[in-house]
């Protein structure tokens, strides 16, 4: 009984009170299976693509430039790290700006992307959920201007995986939704290292690039307080706050004009689609897939994509 009590509570805290309405098409699967999918992932202009046999192979190179090269666990130097995204990451140095803490809020698995339910399955929703997050924090790790990641979370399996990729974890204690989370992370990241430029970046970005992560913070460094709205033009994927200026997170449904209400600036960047594309919807994850997704998030649309294996009896008819 206590269990039941418990579960419906955690149910109730995390609950939005609007919606969005995923838009895809009637069929999930056969969104994702559709041909322009697969074409515009092939052929890619960035090389950055979830390609077709990346998609067949299931231990085959991702050729996403934040797939990791380096052992899980192992945190790169940032020189190290520099250089890992070749072209994109060399006009970026770490002498542009402050070093970043960046708090990244994830809701319990099991409750978290619930609009991508029509797409995922209840099965499958949980794992993508998880997937995000680690292509997420991964690229931000990846970052030259990242300093330290701390994620925000109560889930006890996404804890322990982000903490392997190199982030710092912190229980979600106020319990009373996204903004206190932050808040609490923002605290926690100040008591520890005052010196640190602040930024809150959403979980649910599976193309991330570092080296785009970097040209917004670089940009960020440049102002007090500033954010980026989100690919739909309505949200906010970052937040970021200069040492000693408050964060004042505002997420939630239209969070773009509040930020902007707020007197955060706006940072009107091109080319940074990657972090801009936040993924709630079907169609959402469609357009990720086309900038090319982390290699956790492109094994787990493997998975949802791969067609059903045959049973005993199939093609024993002769
Ligand atoms: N720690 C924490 N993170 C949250 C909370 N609510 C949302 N988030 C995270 O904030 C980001 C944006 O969240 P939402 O879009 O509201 O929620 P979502 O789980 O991603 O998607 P939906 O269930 O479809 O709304 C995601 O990274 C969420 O995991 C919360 O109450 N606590
Ligand atoms: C939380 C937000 O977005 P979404 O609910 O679309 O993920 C936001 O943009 O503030």
């Amino acid at each position: 009984m206590l269990i039941v009590g418990f579960t419906r509570n955690a149910a109730s805290r995390y609950q939005k009170p609007i919606l969005r309405r995923d838009t895809g098409t009637p069929s999930p699967l056969a969104l994702l299976r559709r041909g322009p999918l697969r074409t515009v992932a092939q052929v890619s202009p960035r090389g950055g693509g979830l390609s077709s046999s990346s998609i067949r192979r299931r231990d085959g190179p991702s050729l996403h430039p934040n797939a990791p090269s380096w052992a899980p666990g192992e945190r790169p130097s940032r020189r190290r790290t520099r250089h890992q995204g070749g072209r994109e990451n060399d006009t970026v140095r770490d002498t542009d700006g402050p070093g970043w803490a960046l708090l990244v809020p994830l809701k319990p698995l099991r409750l978290a992307k619930s609009r991508l339910t029509p797409t995922a399955g209840e099965a499958l929703r949980p794992s993508l959920a998880l997937a995000f997050a680690e292509d997420t924090v991964s690229a931000a790790l990846a970052c030259p201007l990242v300093r330290k990641v701390l994620v925000v979370t109560d889930d006890p399996l996404a804890g322990e995986r982000l903490t392997a990729l190199g982030a710092a974890v912190t229980p979600d204690r106020p319990g009373r939704g996204l903004n206190a989370a932050l808040a609490h992370g923002e605290s926690t990241v100040r008591n520890e290292d005052p010196g640190a430029a602040v930024a809150a970046l959403n979980a649910d970005l599976p193309a991330l690039r570092p080296a785009e992560l970097a040209r917004v913070l670089a940009a960020a460094g440049e102002r007090s307080r500033s954010f980026l709205a989100d690919a739909a033009g309505v949200g906010t994927t970052l937040l970021a706050a200069m040492p000693g200026m408050p964060l004042e997170p505002a997420f939630g449904g239209r969070s773009r004009s509040r930020h902007d209400a707020s007197g955060a600036t706006e940072l009107l960047l091109d080319g940074v689609e990657s972090v801009r594309r936040d993924v709630d919807t079907g169609d959402d994850l469609r357009d990720a897939l086309a900038l090319g997704v982390g290699p956790r998030t492109a094994a787990r649309v493997r998975r949802l994509t791969a067609p059903a294996a045959p049973t005993a009896s199939a093609g024993s008819g002769r």
